[in-house]
């Protein structure tokens, strides 16, 4: 776990300490985004955002209503164009990448977009297929059995299997949306607000997940949420979004004592203090 210095531009960077406890090093970011400018028309998102994801973390992303965080995704996914900036992801400057090895870059990512967003005409087993089918070569029953290996691996039952989407609780549905980013068995997983619409009981149960495949597949996690359990129990670090650019990031810790309005009125906020795990001061 890390720190950031209060520094522009430090801010972002994720630094862990040497084994002896010495001077701190950089360790290697698995996003690494700098200077980022997104703007639609003359709309301006995003400027001047950095910000390090570093390997095997979950990063809780928050930031209020409207002010780019799903934008900022979809910016490092490939999916808006950025205006300025540099976006590296697993040590390659995306905009270096020629179709190819932007391919096989985005073969070591999952995505699991709000809502699940399954496609409802399908089975369950058929939507963790669908990523396997666009970019493996693999027989019908090497895919069937694969795609049973990911729904043990979220928790889900071998019935859930030949469900549609329509007949899974909101629960299952997060569930086999997390079982189809994990198709391609991932180095860093995209969650956008990945515990909404679910009760506080399956919310951490959800979380609890996260950070079971966190430690066990070595996962980097880049999760969207509002969710302040999941902030607590399940990030790492969090970083915080606001006047178009990353204002705080660091530990729990390091938000409580940011002096940035908006990250003030977040977590220093009387529903945020409730919440706050026993032994943090608020
Ligand atoms: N394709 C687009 N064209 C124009 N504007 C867009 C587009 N996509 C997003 N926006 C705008 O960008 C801003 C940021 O949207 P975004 O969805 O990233 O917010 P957010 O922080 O994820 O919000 P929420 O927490 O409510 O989901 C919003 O004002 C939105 O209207």
């Amino acid at each position: 776990m890390s720190e950031q210095s209060a520094e522009p531009g430090e801010q972002a960077r994720g630094k862990d300490a040497t084994p002896d406890g010495g001077t701190e090093v950089e360790a290697p970011a698995a996003i690494r985004v700098r200077d980022l400018k997104v703007a639609f028309g003359d709309k301006v998102i995003m400027d001047g955002l950095d910000l390090d994801v570093m390997r095997g973390e979950i990063l809780g992303f928050v930031g209020g209503s409207g002010q780019g965080k799903s934008v900022l995704t979809r910016t490092i996914l490939g999916l808006v164009r950025k205006s300025r900036g540099t976006i590296e992801v697993l040590g390659d400057d995306v905009d270096g990448l020629d179709p190819v090895q932007r391919r096989a870059l985005e073969r070591r990512f999952g995505v699991m977009f709000q809502h699940g967003a399954l496609f409802s005409a399908l089975s369950v087993k058929q939507n963790i297929q669908v990523p396997m089918r666009e970019y493996l070569k693999l027989s019908p029953a090497l895919l069937d059995e694969l795609a049973m290996v990911k729904l043990d691996l979220v928790g889900l039952k071998p019935d859930a299997a030949d469900k549609t989407p329509s007949e899974l609780s909101g629960g299952m549905i997060k569930r086999a949306a997390l079982a189809r980013a994990l198709a391609l068995d991932p180095e860093i997983v995209f969650l956008d607000e990945p515990t909404s619409g679910l009760d506080p009981i399956g919310a951490a149960e959800f979380d609890e997940l996260i950070v079971t495949l966190k430690q066990t597949l070595g996962l980097t996690v880049f999760m969207v949420t509002h969710d302040l359990d999941s902030l607590y129990s399940a990030c790492d670090r969090i970083a915080a979004l606001a006047d178009k650019r990353v204002v705080a990031v660091g530990t729990l810790a390091t938000m409580l004592a940011s002096d940035h309005p908006w990250v003030k009125a977040y977590f220093g906020g009387e529903r945020a203090r409730a919440r706050l795990p026993a032994g943090v001061q608020g």
